[in-house]
């Protein structure tokens, strides 16, 4: 899509008052995802801790009864924020998918056990 009507700028110039409100939007929206951004690396920080504390104690990377409840929590919390509750539950099966690979590595570099669970996968099958 090089020369799109789509595209704003290449077509004519913007309302400087609309493009005064699209950067006040913007700037907001910038600050979010940087926010999203450190929330998810302190998250990240957490889960690597408890991937070297199950890999110390020879316990599995994947905790599927645990993820039920964050899963429930979640859709809870979405639904009062006014977010699609299947959205949120998508985006937290991504997560915890990547964090249970983290696990599994630690578990392999440690010298243990790969395999998570049967339900373990359930992470990533069902929607991430
Ligand atoms: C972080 C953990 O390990 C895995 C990852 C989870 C997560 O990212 O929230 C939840 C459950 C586990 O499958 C844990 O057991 O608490």
């Amino acid at each position: 899509m090089s020369t799109s009507e789509n595209d704003a700028s290449a077509s004519q110039p913007i309302d400087p008052a609309v493009q005064a409100e699209l950067n006040r939007l913007r700037e907001s929206i910038d600050n979010i995802d940087a926010a999203v951004v450190h929330m998810l690396a302190e998250r990240f920080k957490a889960t690597q801790q408890v991937g070297r504390l199950k890999a110390d104690h020879q316990l599995p990377p994947a905790d599927p009864a645990r993820e039920t409840r964050q899963i429930t929590r979640l859709r809870q919390l979405a639904q009062s924020a006014n977010l699609d509750p299947a959205f949120a539950e998508k985006l937290l099966n991504f997560i915890i998918a990547e964090v249970i690979r983290h696990h599994e590595r630690i578990a392999e570099e440690a010298g243990g056990t790969t395999t998570s669970g049967a339900q373990a996968s359930g992470a990533q099958a069902s929607g991430a």
